[in-house]
């Protein structure tokens, strides 16, 4: 989600004049100052460093961070728990600065601005993925179909590591990309198919870069991302990669678009933008660069996401075998084993849901949701937040907070379960987030996980290989949490 918003500001800084780096910084410096007095009474918060603010860290190799005791392995992965823990001393509302850029952290409690734009946008992104089967049953066709060749291959796979195990992700995150690419792009790669599986492992250390790397200062210092070297270098090349790809679907689009039958988000958005061409609206939002960075964020919105939840869920019922026989148990009952399980059998299956929601609420995989900004100056919580600050929802510590969940840390899928064995829906469980800005595939993403969840443990059991210790369970930090690379064995289940 985030692609589009940064390219169009690396785009927009690229200013003739460079100014000397020592009046740059000197100018930087002083405004910073002056901006920080300019603040009165906004939330507390560690104090910044010149110029850089609270990103100083990424400033010190990682190894001298680790040596001098400031990072330790989980808090260099997670950087949703490193924000819960500065609570801790600052309170659950705090500040930080990004370079002059203020940041408030919410604890406890895409990119496109808020606004009339954004609203007409998504608008017609939801409208027009409904009319293709967004959170319908028709979709559940193509969403087995995929299933059915991951149960393929997975088998093959299992049996030809001779007991050493499979690497689930690239199948998963293969099968639930097909699900988004359909939808928008018209089109399912095969899982062989060696350009996409390159464009899903881009996206996938995009946006670990992005987030979880020096590449972070291009928020503070845009030209960075023009340095020839390291991870600037190779954020731009990835940017360049998945841009030829994107851009290509969309001129092949172009030609051979036929307005009575379109096929796909690609085919209606052209249309409307030849229909507001053909209106005479000028200032029309509407326009293919706009195409390119909504596709953009779709495709990444629409399958990291989806498939890091995915891994998650077998993980924990790797890790838990218990819950993962209870699962089975539960749906050999509703079932059985002469069918796959479909989206009709959902409400029948409480225990295999709490289990999905369990592992959700434990690993939250977009743990700090998607930055937001104030349109206006407001008062929360006794503070004052100014217009333009970018607020971050710590969704991560909402579903760890003790005074809402008994013994947080512990995986539990009975909570969400009511004494008779009724689902619960519990206020403060939001890996989707909340509000108007609320995840626009949660509908999507739920038929996915429920399908892939019931239909691959209907036919498997999972298990580590002989021997593997199990994977640290703080996972990998790159604007999702993705769990930390494991392999499976597979047996069939029934
Ligand atoms: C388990 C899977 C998923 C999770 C946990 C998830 C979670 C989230 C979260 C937390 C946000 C930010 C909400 C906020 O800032 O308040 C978000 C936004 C978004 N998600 Fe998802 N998401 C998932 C799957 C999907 C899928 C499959 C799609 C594809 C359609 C999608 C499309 C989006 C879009 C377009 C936004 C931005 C909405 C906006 O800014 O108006 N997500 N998602």
């Amino acid at each position: 989600p985030y692609s589009s918003s940064f390219q169009k500001r690396c785009s927009s800084v690229m200013s003739p004049v460079y100014i000397a780096t020592l009046i740059f910084s000197f100018i930087v410096v002083a405004t910073f100052y002056q901006k920080r007095q300019g603040f009165a009474n906004i939330p507390p918060g560690p104090k910044p460093w010149p110029v850089v603010g609270n990103l100083g860290g990424f400033l010190i190799p990682s190894v001298l961070r680790r040596r001098c005791g400031q990072e330790s392995d989980s808090t260099a992965t997670n950087a949703a728990y490193a924000l819960m823990e500065q609570a801790k001393v600052y309170g659950n509302v705090y500040s930080l600065h990004a370079g002059r850029q203020l940041l408030v952290v919410l604890n406890g409690i895409v990119f496109a601005p808020y606004g009339p734009s954004w609203r007409k946008q998504r608008k017609f992104c939801l409208t027009t993925l409904r009319n293709f089967g967004l959170g319908k049953l028709s979709l559940e066709p193509g969403i087995m179909q995929g299933l059915a060749t991951i149960k393929t291959e997975l088998l093959r796979l299992s049996e030809e590591s001779g007991g050493a195990g499979v690497d689930m992700a690239p199948l998963i995150s293969n099968g639930v990309s097909n699900v988004i690419c359909s939808l928008i792009l018209g089109q399912r790669f095969h899982h062989k198919d060696r350009e996409f599986r390159t464009m899903l492992a881009l996206m996938v250390r995009g946006l670990e870069i992005c987030v979880n790397s020096p590449a972070v200062l291009i928020n503070i210092f845009p030209l960075l991302y023009y340095l020839p070297f390291g991870v600037f270098k190779e954020l731009r090349q990835m940017v360049g990669d998945i841009t030829a790809f994107l851009k290509r679907i969309i001129a092949e689009h172009r030609e051979t678009l036929d307005p009575d039958n379109p096929r796909d988000l690609i085919d209606m958005y052209l249309m409307e933008v030849l229909a507001k061409q053909a209106a005479g609206e000028e200032d029309s939002s509407f326009t293919e660069d706009d195409l390119f960075y909504i596709i953009g964020d779709l495709f990444i919105a629409g399958t990291d996401t989806t498939a890091n939840s995915v891994l998650w869920i077998l993980l924990y019922m790797v890790l838990h075998p218990d819950i993962q026989d209870k699962v089975q148990a539960e749906m050999d009952e509703v079932v059985g084993t002469d069918r796959v399980p479909s989206l009709t059998d959902k409400g029948s299956l409480p225990f295999t849901e709490a289990t999905i929601m369990e592992v959700q609420r434990l690993t939250a995989v977009v743990p700090l949701a998607i930055p937001h900004m104030t349109s206006e100056t407001i008062e929360f919580w006794g503070y004052t937040i100014p217009k333009g600050t970018v607020v971050l929802p710590n969704l991560w510590s909402v579903h760890r907070d003790p005074t809402v969940w008994d013994d947080p840390d512990s995986f539990n899928p009975a909570r969400f379960l009511d004494m008779e064995g009724k689902l619960l829906r519990r206020e403060c469980f939001i890996p989707f987030g909340i509000g108007r800005r609320v995840c626009m595939g949660e509908q999507l993403a739920k038929m996915e996980l429920f399908l892939t969840v019931t239909t691959l443990l209907q036919a498997f059991k999972f298990r580590l290989p002989e021997g593997v210790p199990p994977p640290p369970l703080h996972g990998r930090f790159g604007l999702t949490l993705a769990p930390c690379p494991y392999t499976v064995c597979v047996s069939r289940h029934s």
